[in-house]
């Protein structure tokens, strides 16, 4: 995940290749509270790893439920089957609607003292049309701010005083959520008997006990009404989907009334495999839609889904796509260019469709989405939200209370921009898909970790299938000792970029050499020029990993600098880890760290900076280092060493020691570390084209 304040995408030209994406979030939550409630052990497969499910797993932990993790990611959960191991516990859930909405439920119904609590924006988010159907109910829930909102204070009543008799009524209008919830939640009511025993509301249950606190078993059909329109249809689907496999048909008519038979009872299903999320598969379907290339293939989700976000593939189609599909897979091509302009009611796919409002830039005119309304009381005002951010990269917006419209951007007309994304993961996704502009600028999504709501390795993800026609490098070359390693891995981590410290690729060689038997003498220059070309090598928090085993201590030995200095004289080994080192360069871009970065390993880097000092400083410097190690030194020696290296360094004919001339010099004799990293950042920034963020 990208935990910087912003990231940089460059000018995107193509996709191709095959996508596996993290489990659905509705599927995921609805399936833990589920097997939470039901009694036995549900073992749970591809569940969705991310801030929305942490939030309903830290909960269900808190309950006293008992959840395994398996190396292999599988999940399994022993279930309450009605039964509170823990009447009192607050609990903090995010911005999970899928987490406070059922929970809500599911906790005014068990018997307990609870607080539920979210982020800032949670407390701005609806829950009153829930809370005015549970009370209605009988059951007690406070607010503890604003009237409407979170956060709550749920109170105990025993299941025999509730009010089931007459259908419970509930608005649909604002979210299905609320009716999602009380669907999963009232299951526990069914077996409730008739009120004949004297309501015992305001206690706490004795620990362990199973609701109606001493109730005979009995039970009765529940009946919920929905009042107005039904919003968000297809999340009821996958709600009554689940429900059955724990065992509980509900009954349907239309989108009116939902009936919970008398005596229904969770069972768990024993196994459940969770599909890919299919909003998150949006993004990947319209990138196969925009992108030049052979197409991008999804796993995990198929167009027989259970999640109604999976009709997204109807509105690509529609706007131009090729969509092929089989059992658990999609395939996207781009047929229509530009894509065809698209006028939609959109209310069946409210998450994806925000997906749709970037396509459309690149539509032959003017698109409109309809029916939105509850866009505005999502993770942020979410009609506001894309209006705002699709005007700054040029385009023109109408918008109104439940629609957008969005007029598409001509090829000169894109801006660079800097996208905010209200805290919102579907805005820092969506606009990524903005990169593909035929203009050619980069896109800045500022808080780009908004994403880990749902999918925190989105970017990761694209970058794995995105092509760029130019990715970003940096490079930092200077002489030994003036600290460009410490600069190069801190602006590499402040950026998101990767990081290549290539004067390790040589020690690595060298290493690789010894462990094949083989010596840098000239006969086996061109095997050793293979194991050069091809090492398995990755840069990781300062760690030098080679086949995943951390090498790092090994190559810091005096038999490692000998063997690197011998390798580097070898002319193929020379070509074999240019090409190595070139294939450093990728998304989202690149800080490169050596003696001939700038000069000949990346001669086109729109950054060079070559980093210096005296050499009485860096003398010192690596003196305070050695004697930090233990190793005794003199201040005079090292200095004399250096300077004898430096005069080697610039004066040899490969690839002399020396600043390109295009490059930035920074003399850090007088710099902290941080002083430095915000020079060069501040460089950056320059050759952006975005204001300063
Ligand atoms: O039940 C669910 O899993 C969801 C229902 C939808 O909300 P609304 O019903 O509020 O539109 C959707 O936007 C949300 O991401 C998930
Ligand atoms: C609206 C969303 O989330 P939530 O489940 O919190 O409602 C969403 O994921 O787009």
């Amino acid at each position: 995940m990208f935990s910087t304040p912003f990231l940089d995408i460059p000018a995107l030209s193509g996709a191709a290749g095959t996508v596996r994406l993290p489990g659905s979030k509705s599927i995921s939550n609805r399936v833990l509270l589920l097997a939470a409630l039901a009694s036995g052990t549900t073992t749970v497969h591809d569940l969705l790893d991310s801030d929305d499910t942490r939030v309903m797993l830290d909960a269900l932990a808190a309950l006293g439920c008992s959840i395994e993790r398996s190396d292999d990611g599988t999940l399994r959960i022993e279930g309450l089957g009605g039964r509170l191991r823990t009447p009192r516990a607050s609990l903090f859930l995010g911005n999970a609607g899928t987490a406070m909405r059922p929970l809500t439920a599911a906790l005014a119904l068990l018997g307990g003292e609870f607080e539920l609590r979210g982020v800032p924006r949670m407390h701005e988010r609806p829950i009153g049309d829930l809370v005015d159907a549970l009370t209605q109910l009988g059951c007690r829930v406070d607010y503890l701010g604003n009237p409407g909102y979170p956060p709550l204070q749920i109170h105990p009543v025993a299941l025999d005083s509730l009010q089931l008799d007459t259908p419970i009524r509930v608005r649909g209008d604002v979210s299905s959520q609320f009716l999602t919830a009380l669907l999963l939640a009232l299951p526990l009511a069914a077996r409730a008997p008739a009120p004949t025993l004297p309501a015992s509301r305001g206690s706490l249950p004795p620990e362990g006990a199973v609701p109606p606190w001493g109730g005979p078993a009995a039970g009765r059909d529940i009946v919920i009404d929905v009042v107005g329109e039904l919003i968000s249809k297809p999340y009821i689907e996958i709600t009554l989907n689940l429900l059955a496999r724990f065992g509980i048909t509900v009954q349907r008519e239309g989108w009116q009334r939902f009936t919970i038979p008398a005596g229904s009872q969770y069972r768990s299903p024993g196994d459940i495999h969770v599909e890919a999320d299919a909003s998150s598969a949006s993004y990947f379907i319209a990138l196969g839609a925009i992108a030049e290339g052979s197409g991008i293939r999804i796993e995990g989700v198929g167009a027989d889904s259970i999640q109604g976000d999976i009709r997204f593939i109807d509105a690509a189609r529609q706007m131009g796509a090729a969509v092929d599909s089989g059992p658990n897979w999609l395939a996207v091509s781009r047929a229509a260019w530009p894509l065809k302009a698209i006028d939609i009611d959109a209310n069946h796919i409210p998450d994806a469709a925000m997906t749709l409002a970037v396509m459309a830039l690149y539509a032959d005119g003017p698109s409109t989405l309809r029916n939105i309304a509850s866009w505005r009381v999502k993770e942020t005002d979410r009609i506001d939200a894309m209006a705002n951010e699709l005007r700054k990269l040029g385009a023109t917006v109408e918008d109104g209370p439940d629609f957008i419209r969005i007029h598409p951007l001509p090829a000169t007309g894109w801006r660079a921009a800097s996208i905010k994304t209200y805290d919102d993961h579907r805005v820092a996704m969506c606009f990524s898909l903005a990169a593909f502009n035929p203009d050619g600028v980069a896109v800045r999504i500022l808080e780009p970790h908004c994403v880990a709501k749902t999918f925190p390795d989105y970017f990761e993800t694209l970058f794995s299938v995105a092509h760029a026609p130019e990715v970003p490098v940096i490079c930092i070359d200077g002489p030994t000792a003036s600290g460009k390693g410490t600069l190069t891995v801190e602006v590499a981590r402040r950026l998101g970029y990767h990081y290549l410290d290539s004067g390790t690729l040589y020690r690595v060689t060298g290493l690789v050499m010894r462990r094949a038997g083989l010596d840098a003498g000239p006969a086996h220059e061109t095997r050793i020029a293979d194991l050069a070309r091809a090492l398995p090598l990755v840069f990781s928090e300062g760690k030098v990993l080679l086949e995943g085993e951390d090498v790092s201590e090994d190559l810091r030995t005096e038999a490692a600098g000998m063997d690197a200095s011998r390798v580097s004289a070898l002319p193929a080994v020379r070509v074999a880890l240019l090409a190595l080192q070139r294939s450093f360069r990728r998304l989202p871009g690149l800080v490169a760290d050596g003696r001939d970065m700038g000069t000949v390993i990346f001669p086109d880097a729109e950054l060079k900076v070559y980093l210096t000092a005296s050499a009485a400083h860096r003398a010192e410097r690596r003196y305070k280092q050695l004697i930090s190690k233990g190793i005794s030194t003199t201040i005079d020696s090292l200095r004399a060493d250096l300077e004898a290296r430096d005069l080697r360094d610039s004066s040899r004919s490969v690839a002399p020691l020396k600043p390109a001339p295009d490059a930035r010099l920074l003399d850090n004799s007088h710099q902290t570390i941080e002083q430095s990293v915000v020079q060069v950042l501040a460089w950056w920034q320059e050759v952006q084209p975005f204001e300063s963020s």
